[in-house]
């Protein structure tokens, strides 16, 4: 079984990123939730930055307390996002007027009410990424946790949907990534930043057999189910954590007081 390796060098500075990252671009899909505080570093990392729509009012709005500047302006025309999808009923008039005018595209697709804003945006990064480049291509989702609930369920169908593609829902406190069941996975944990809290488990399709490394409470050929047993409040307790299941589990791991 092959193997993919993880890592959440994306919350270290630019200059501090380890020689063997596992994935060469990033992408930033940002919602239309708070931004976290760790905003400017994504943003840096990413070779595109989409707004979920409404997410567009967040960039607009919160950018430049994050980045304590003082210039309100000269910041607005810094971080410009180079996409705004969406079915537009949450971006402002003037934030839709402002960024067309600095450049970014507005992909108006009101008409389509049966996907949800995250889904549009990811879609757009699947058909416009070649396969072969998909292993090379993170996307880091902002605002994906810690809000409405169906949102959240939405947002970790997405996941779901789009399994080939590697998905980083992030909030201030945690991130959340898919561990396909097609591939045994490395975990390289980034301890400045992430952890030591930890969980790992199914959703929709039971496992009946997960074997990990590197945590206190590891499982060996373990059963996971909903109503059953469940990995929650665990700990990462060495630099490299290894997973394999027989079924597609979420792997969340909690985020240190970043900057
Ligand atoms: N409270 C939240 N919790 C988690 N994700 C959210 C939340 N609010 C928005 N999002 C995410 O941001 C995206 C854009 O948000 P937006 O408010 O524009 O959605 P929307 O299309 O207006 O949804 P709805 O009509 O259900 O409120 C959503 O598709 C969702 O992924
Ligand atoms: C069965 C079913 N449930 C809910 C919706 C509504 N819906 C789902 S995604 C979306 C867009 C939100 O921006 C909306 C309105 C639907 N179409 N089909």
């Amino acid at each position: 079984m092959d193997v993919i390796m993880h890592s959440s060098s994306f919350l270290l500075p630019k200059l501090y990123q380890p020689v063997n990252k596992p994935v060469k671009n990033y992408a930033l899909v940002v919602l239309n939730q708070h931004l976290p505080r760790f905003m400017p570093r994504l943003w840096d990392h990413a070779n595109l930055r989409i707004c979920a729509d409404g997410g567009a009012n967040h960039i607009f709005d919160e950018m430049y307390q994050i980045t304590n500047d003082e210039d309100k302006k000269s910041t607005r025309n810094k971080y410009v996002p180079e996409i705004i999808e969406g079915d537009m009923d949450s971006i402002r008039p003037e934030v839709k007027l402002f960024y067309s005018s600095q450049g970014s595209k507005i992909s108006d697709k009101s008409h389509n009410q049966e996907t949800t804003d995250l889904h549009k945006c990811i879609s757009r990064i699947h058909h416009c990424t070649p396969d072969d480049e998909k292993p090379n291509l993170c996307v880091l989702v902002t605002g994906a946790l810690g809000g409405r609930f169906d949102h959240e369920a939405a947002n970790i169908n997405v996941l779901y949907l789009f399994s080939d593609m590697r998905i980083v829902l992030l909030s201030d406190d945690c991130l959340i990534r898919l561990l396909p069941r097609t591939h045994r996975h490395e975990l390289y944990i980034e301890s400045s930043v992430e952890g030591p809290h930890c969980g790992l488990f199914p959703v929709g399709a039971p496992s009946t057999s997960t074997t990990t490394t590197g945590l206190k409470w590891n499982l060996s050929e373990s059963k996971m189910r909903f109503g059953s047993m469940i990995s929650t409040s665990n700990i990462v307790q060495s630099e490299k954590v290894t997973v394999e299941s027989d079924a597609d589990l979420l792997w969340t791991i909690s985020l240190r007081n970043l900057t």
